[in-house]
């Protein structure tokens, strides 16, 4: 009885009977279902007064008997038919209806939900008899609210349509709109989704901001999908039929990934990646797999892996989910996902090595820091928000050409430089890794490291992209990280970068509203105040030190 699947109670032995043995036939696989089984799927319903169905491969072989309710069936998880987001189930899904009523909603939801090759619907007569198959198939790129097509219905005693080119035409489609959409290098395509309970506005604040990141990692962005509930949903976040909408919506605009806004803890991961049957990330995952790819040094690569790896153990149970570049996850550079499952103790190894390796660097840059403070130069540290202009202020102040460029997280690794003041005054110079808002407490205590030299700091610059609507929130965002970083009692000169990228009459309010001195980093001129500032305030710390 192992085909079967469904509701039995009731039956009479010669019936379960006659349901094994139609999971033992066969039909021509271009037909969708040949004359005799639909006859006999008809007899056999009249007789039970329920709906019988079939799920069958791409062969011609009956898979599972399905047996319903009088006006419903059910199919069983198909999840290990899984196939990769340009395929379809490689099943097709053939039931009766003991009525002529034709696909009902129920049905089509089936189909699109679970990418079946096709759906058929046997109606029959009030004497049990097959009186025609109706039908539909998946039609890649249509419209998200009929992402189907209904056929002509057809007569039972002419089942052959060409299924089989059918079906292997429609995968070739969408294989075919999965790589128009992603391009030659095969970056990955996402539908970035929030789900929030507080203010609209700071939802959506946060959504572009998701953007940003998500262009940072070089992935295509095919919509992003807004629902406000009164309260997250525990299981999915969002509610299950929001769920499903997305699911089909991935499918049609061939999203090879969905990305969360809002922290999913392990469970959620899970179900929400079984029920969509798609890669699924977080707000942390792909700051993560950001860091992962930019960090340049020994030190910080380390200490990625290792954040990446404490996030994703709790993770590890589930072999589909997307781990970050690790375990396979953006852009499919890791080793893969089947051998996650063996792959915890293995884990749980590496962080301890990790961990260990972390230390002896920390050790090597400590020793560094106090040669470098016995020589006495003091140190300015340029902080602020990923993508306020740090890296571009420390390569005019210094002419040097540190990494710059208009993604976030440009700068994962301190650099440093000297500067030499006009009156001769001679100073380190150092760039930071950006801040952002909730930066991920993996990541944060793992980036403490890179950070503390920041306590060695004499005075921070920290610069603020005013150009940027939400820079409010990113200059409370990095008072925040650092006064959790015990450094808010370090002299602090606040930079308002990019006043080329704002209207002149705004420039005095912006610079009495947040007491700072504005530059515009890409233009050299523009930094005289600024230097003279903090001349001004180095000297200030010589004299309090003599
Ligand atoms: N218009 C304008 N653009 C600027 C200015 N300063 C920097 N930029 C641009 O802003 C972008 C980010 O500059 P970066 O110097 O990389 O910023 P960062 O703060 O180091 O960024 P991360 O290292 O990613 O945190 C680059 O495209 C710069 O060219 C400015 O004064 N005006
Ligand atoms: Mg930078």
């Amino acid at each position: 009885m192992k085909d079967i699947f469904g509701n039995l109670l009731g039956l009479k032995t010669s019936q379960i009977k006659r349901l094994e043995n139609l999971s033992r036939r066969r039909v021509a696989p271009q037909a969708i279902v040949s004359h005799e089984l639909c006859r006999d799927l008809c007899a056999l319903s009249a007789e039970t007064g329920r709906q019988i169905g079939l799920l069958i491969d791409r062969s011609g072989k009956v898979t599972k008997v399905l047996t319903g309710e009088v006006d419903r069936i059910l199919i069983p998880d198909l999840r290990g038919y899984r196939l990769a987001p340009d395929r379809l189930r490689g099943l097709r899904c053939v039931h009766t209806h003991l009525s002529d009523a034709p696909l009902s909603q129920d049905d089509l939801t089936d189909l699109s939900l679970l990418r079946l090759d096709l759906m058929a619907v046997v109606t029959m007569t009030a004497e049990g008899l097959p009186s025609a198959i109706h039908w539909a198939h998946i039609l890649p790129g249509a419209s998200e609210s009929t992402p189907y097509r209904i056929m002509d219905p057809i007569p039972p005693f002419r089942p052959e349509v060409g299924c089989h080119d059918l079906i292997l035409a429609l995968e070739a489609e969408l294989a075919r709109k999965k790589s128009d959409a992603t391009g030659p290098a095969g970056a990955e395509q996402a539908l970035l989704v929030s789900v929030f309970t507080g203010p609209r506005k700071e939802a959506l604040d946060s959504l572009d901001e998701l953007s940003e990141l998500a262009r940072t990692a070089d992935i295509r962005i095919i919509d992003t999908i807004l629902q406000q509930r009164k309260k997250a949903n525990p299981r999915f976040l969002m509610g299950s039929g929001k769920l499903d909408e997305l699911s089909i919506m991935a499918l049609h605009r061939g999203a090879t990934l969905i990305v969360f806004d809002q922290e999913l803890n392990p469970s959620q991961i899970r179900s929400i990646a079984d029920r969509t049957e798609i890669k699924v990330i977080d707000r942390t995952q792909l700051i993560l797999d950001i860091f992962a790819r930019r960090a340049q040094t020994r030190e910080g690569k380390l200490q990625v892996e290792l954040a990446q790896l404490k996030y994703i153990l709790p993770r590890l149970v589930t072999k589909d989910i997307a781990m970050s570049r690790l375990t396979g996850g953006i852009g499919g550079r890791g080793p893969g996902e089947t051998r996650l499952e063996i792959n915890r103790r293995r884990a749980r190894e590496r962080i301890r090595r990790l961990e260990k390796a972390v230390a002896t660097v920390q050790k090597n840059r400590s020793q560094q820091r106090s040669r470098r403070s016995k020589k006495g130069l003091p140190i300015i540290s340029i902080i602020g928000y990923t993508n306020a202009g740090k890296s571009t202020l420390l390569n005019q102040l210094t002419q040097s050409r540190v990494l710059a460029e208009n993604k976030l997280f440009a700068t994962l690794d301190p650099s440093s430089r000297r500067l030499r003041f006009p009156r001769d005054i001679e100073v380190i110079i150092t760039d930071t890794v950006g801040f952002i808002r909730d930066l991920p407490k993996e990541l944060m205590a793992a980036f403490k490291a890179t950070l503390e030299e920041l306590e060695n700091a004499d005075l921070l610059l920290h610069v603020i992209d005013i150009s940027n609507p939400r820079h409010p929130d990113q200059v409370r965002s990095v008072e925040t990280i650092l006064s959790e970083l015990n450094l808010s009692g370090i002299p602090t000169i606040r930079v308002l970068n990019k006043m080329d990228r704002i209207d002149r009459l705004d420039h005095d309010g912006m610079i009495r509203r947040l007491d700072g001195i504005a530059v515009s980093a890409l233009n050299r001129s523009t930094l005289k105040p600024l230097t003279e500032k903090m001349e001004a305030a180095v000297e200030h710390l010589y004299g309090s030190q003599r």
